[in-house]
């Protein structure tokens, strides 16, 4: 069963256009999770554009399916999730001001890097999950840091997907394979859609868990939030 966990950072960023608490994001994650959702996500970014550090901790309580906390791991981000231990941290190597997450780790450059923090996170219990893109060959360098999952930075599938889905999907097939050889569970997450997530979890092996928000987000301003998140946990079913 591939788990959906919905990423509320959106939540937030319609909330913090205007500084009050509209919309909740510690509502959203309540709400989500009674509507079905298996996860809740979020992004919190140093300069809290949208998830503020505040917002981990209130979240912390109120997430009773699975806490997915994504960020690069600096000191700061490092000393809040170890002190907030969430099920999962997943490891995003994005610059500060970069307007969204847009590459996967360089594994083999950063080996000793994420090895070292891979084994503070995994200490305390957390499980670890490096986002990466479709690259088999990047694979092993992965399963060398310790690291329990990989999560596919699935953009590219995301824009090819409408051009062509078979040969969107074929490195991202390639990479799951590799990855289920060296034991590393398999997420999967960004761009992900009603539209273009069926064709990825029908023909993705071993998919664990989505983790999905723009899109949405976007789609519950028209379909409402209840039934979004039903119309994806019908998209994830596998009857
Ligand atoms: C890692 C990933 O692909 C998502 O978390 C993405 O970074 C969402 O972040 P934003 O909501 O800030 O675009
Ligand atoms: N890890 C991906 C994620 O949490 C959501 O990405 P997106 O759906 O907002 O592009």
């Amino acid at each position: 069963m591939t788990k959906l966990s919905v990423n509320i950072n959106k939540i937030a960023t319609l909330r913090n256009a205007r500084g009050g608490d509209m919309p909740s994001v510690t509502e959203a994650a309540v709400k989500i999770q009674e509507f079905g959702g298996q996860g809740i996500t979020i992004h919190p970014r140093p300069d809290e554009r949208h998830i503020t550090r505040k917002d981990v901790y209130d979240l912390k309580p109120l997430v009773t399916t699975e806490f997915n906390i994504e960020g690069n791991p600096h000191r700061e981000f490092i000393d809040m999730v170890l002190d907030v231990r969430p099920e999962q941290v997943t490891l995003v190597p994005d610059a500060d001001d970069a307007i969204t997450s847009n590459a996967g780790w360089d594994t083999r450059k950063h080996l000793d890097f994420l090895t070292e923090i891979i084994a503070e996170f995994k200490n305390a219990g957390i499980r670890t999950s490096i986002f990466l893109d479709p690259q088999p060959e990047l694979v092993e360098y992965a399963a060398k840091t310790g690291a329990d999952r990989i999560e596919l930075y699935t953009e590219a599938y995301a824009k090819n997907y409408i051009v062509d889905k078979e040969s969107a999907i074929k490195p991202y097939y390639d990479t799951a394979v590799v990855a289920a050889n060296f034991g590393l569970g398999l997420n999967a997450g960004h761009d992900l859609s009603l539209d273009n997530l069926k064709y990825f979890a029908d023909n993705i092996p071993n998919l664990l868990e989505v983790s999905i928000g723009h899109a949405l987000v976007s789609e519950a301003l028209y379909m409402g939030l209840e039934n979004t998140v039903q119309a994806y946990l019908k998209r994830l079913a596998k009857w």
